[in-house]
């Protein structure tokens, strides 16, 4: 089994609605997303020979999937008052609502199943959300 691994980065403001302690305030992380893909044989002909997936075509489809929650502010769906969604929009502030709460689980859940979207065949996505905790999530 052949294994490739890429990491992307991005920085947002998160909280986790219902929890007790610090965490249940607006505050920011540098989430780390870490990619492993896996592959059975390697590519046979043409530009990709000798390759799982060119890294190039990793590297983008990471950097798509962060740079959709870069220097944004991730909320759980119905976890705000419509009337702080309004004002956030009102003040031009890129919201990011999530359908979970935005723990690094299930970021590590969420990029799973984006990558498998763009047909790589993922085995795991591991979340950092500070320097020294991750989660990783294998299917
Ligand atoms: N299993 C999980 N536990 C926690 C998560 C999570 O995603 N999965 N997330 C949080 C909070 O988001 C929080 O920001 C993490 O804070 P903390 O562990 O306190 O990390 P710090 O680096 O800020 O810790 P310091 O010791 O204050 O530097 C909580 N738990
Ligand atoms: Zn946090």
């Amino acid at each position: 089994m052949y294994y490739l691994t890429a990491e992307a980065a991005f920085d947002a403001a998160h909280f986790l609605s219902g929890y007790e302690g610090k965490c249940s305030n607006i505050h920011g992380h540098r989430w780390r997303v870490i990619l492993k893909i896996k592959s059975q044989n390697l590519q046979e002909q043409g530009q990709e020979r000798g390759m799982v997936v060119d890294f190039g075509e990793v590297k983008a489809a990471l950097k798509k999937e962060a740079d959709y929650f870069d220097h944004t502010f991730i909320y759980e769906k119905d976890s705000l008052k419509p009337a702080t969604v309004a004002a956030l929009a009102d003040e031009a502030f890129v919201v990011r609502p999530v359908d979970y709460r935005p723990t690094a689980e299930n970021f590590a859940k969420h990029f799973f199943d984006r990558f498998a979207e763009h047909g790589f065949e993922v085995d795991e996505v591991t979340v950092y959300e500070t320097p020294n905790n991750c989660a990783t999530y294998r299917a």
